[in-house]
């Protein structure tokens, strides 16, 4: 029989029921979101300009010396010691994924980032991916595409009340995607099988779908235990 998930590893406060995003749990989470957009600001900035060499130069030297100061304070290395931590500062588990998942993390600077939630046993998402995640000529790289689907098939398995890992991802591009350009995703549990959740999903751009994908979760063998 499945165990009840312990506290901290319970799956229902992972997921936003609104499509507004969820206030930052702190000033510290607040800053830390701030700082990222404005990591993004620069990236898409300097790959997007005709800058001169010595701008770069000296922007490089900025860039290094800010890293330096970042880099002095204490190591606290991934969301799990984080989480250990259980300080004010670093909030819950799931206020922590939140924030720093590489797809859909506020302040996370490589996540577009993409906002998820849950409503009618659906999970959908919106995105506005920048030039940063150009593939082909203006339109969004097939691997980006693919993480997006990951991360939204990924937390619509939570439905289910037990997380797992991804097993398979099977992706159709139906058409090139733009860039800077909201777009929604939507996926839901199509059925399960034993520990096999099978999802499904789709990527729209206004009314044309770009790709659609199935994907394979396994739950976690002794759930909870195994990731307590
Ligand atoms: C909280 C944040 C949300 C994040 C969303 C993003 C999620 C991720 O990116 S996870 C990272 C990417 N995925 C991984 O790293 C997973 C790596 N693979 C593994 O760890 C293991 O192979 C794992 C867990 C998938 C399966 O291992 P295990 O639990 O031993 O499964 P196993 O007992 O062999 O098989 C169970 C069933 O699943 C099936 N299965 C196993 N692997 C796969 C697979 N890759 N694809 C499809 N089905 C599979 C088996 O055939 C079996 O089916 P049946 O019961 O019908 O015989």
């Amino acid at each position: 029989m499945q165990k009840t998930p312990s506290i901290a590893y319970n799956l229902s406060g992972w997921m936003d029921t609104s499509p507004e995003v969820r206030p930052a749990v702190n000033d510290n989470w607040q800053s830390r979101r701030e700082l990222a957009a404005a990591l993004r600001r620069l990236n898409t900035a300097v790959l997007t300009r005709d800058v001169p060499t010595e701008l770069l130069q000296s922007v490089t030297a900025t860039m290094q010396a800010e890293a330096a100061r970042i880099e002095a304070n204490e190591v606290v290395p991934g969301t799990k010691a984080q989480a250990e931590r259980n300080s004010t500062q670093h909030g819950q588990l799931p206020d922590i994924f939140y924030e720093i998942n590489p797809a859909s993390g506020q302040s996370n600077a490589i996540a577009p980032p993409m906002h998820i939630w849950q409503t009618d046993g659906r999970v959908h998402a919106c995105v506005t991916p920048s030039w940063s995640y150009e593939g082909p000529f203006e339109h969004l790289h097939g691997g980006i595409i693919a993480l997006l689907f990951d991360q939204v098939l990924g937390a619509g398995q939570r439905i289910t009340g037990v997380a797992g890992r991804t097993g398979t991802l099977e992706i159709r591009f139906h058409h090139p995607t733009l860039l800077n350009k909201t777009l929604h995703l939507v996926a839901k549990v199509d059925r399960v099988v034993g520990r096999k959740k099978f999802m499904v999903g789709e990527l729209w751009a206004d009314d044309v779908r770009t790709a659609s994908c199935k994907g394979v979760f396994i739950s976690e063998r002794n759930w909870p235990d195994a990731i307590a």
